[in-house]
């Protein structure tokens, strides 16, 4: 899905990502997470090739023409600047798919049905987007990568400014993709809803990857303590991990 090999960004002389490798493999959920500054941005950007990079991904190596058909994004801004209504926006996610000047198709139609859907935005086909509130443009923007129908999702801090409830369907929704088989790489600060709903977690800290593997071997109280400055409670469930941050460190 993803291959980073010693991907590396520089912002004049200092690297903001560092010689960061990993693979992303089918049906994982991956957050990627790490206090604010770490490089996670920086290093979604250059693994779509959206910035300069050395080192490689496998996305950013490809033809432009192709990478919309390998990786969707969403992007960490949220401002929607046209006045179109949502359902236009989110088949703008098809366009990869489409020929100069053709006509969405049956299974276009079908894709930004599945994608509203999956965001709870049935209702909203013919709202104005910039005339709904954050958490809902959040949702149209994300619904857009979700209809671009791509094996990999790429998606900075989608559930920043969501209600809980939709907090939780965008995770879920995440995990539907998985257990199709595609992947998703998400950034993410609720490190509780990270725990629960990721099959994999990679931490960035000063740009450097720190740690990488299953929730409950990355969260650990040293991790915790030395990358956030936290303490927190974690445990195991029959309803899956429970993770509590507590205390600022001194
Ligand atoms: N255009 C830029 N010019 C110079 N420095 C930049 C630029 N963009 C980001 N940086 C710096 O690169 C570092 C990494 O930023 P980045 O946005 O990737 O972090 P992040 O982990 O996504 O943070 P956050 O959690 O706050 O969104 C930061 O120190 C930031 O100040």
């Amino acid at each position: 899905m993803l291959r980073l090999s010693n991907l590396t960004v520089l912002r004049g002389e200092c690297p903001v990502v560092d010689s960061v490798s990993f693979d992303i493999d089918q049906g994982e959920v991956i957050g990627l997470i790490g206090p604010n500054g770490a490089g996670k941005t920086t290093l979604m950007r250059a693994a779509l090739g959206l910035i300069k990079h050395s080192g490689t991904s496998s996305i950013s190596s490809r033809p432009h023409k192709e990478r919309g058909k390998l990786a969707a994004f969403m992007p960490q801004s949220r401002e929607i600047a046209w006045p179109v209504p949502v359902e236009t926006l989110v088949t703008l996610g098809r366009l990869p798919h489409l020929s100069l000047g053709a006509a969405p198709s049956e299974t276009d139609r079908a894709a930004v049905s599945a994608a509203l859907d999956a965001l709870d935005l049935g209702g909203y086909r013919n709202r104005l987007s910039t005339e709904l509130s954050g958490g809902e443009q959040a949702r149209v923007l994300l619904a857009r990568a979700l209809a671009q129908d791509t094996p990999l999702v790429i998606a900075d801090e989608p559930i920043a400014g969501l209600d809980p409830a939709h907090q939780i369907a965008t995770m879920n929704a995440f995990e539907n993709m998985a257990a199709e088989g595609r992947s998703v790489l998400v950034s993410i600060h609720d490190l509780g809803l990270a725990a629960r709903h990721c099959t994999r977690l990679i931490v960035m800290d000063r740009g450097k990857l720190i740690a990488d593997g299953a929730p409950l071997d990355v969260l650990t109280p040293d991790l915790l303590r030395d990358t956030f400055g936290i303490t927190a409670f974690l445990t195991e469930t029959a309803d899956g991990l429970i993770f509590l941050p507590l205390q600022v460190t001194a």
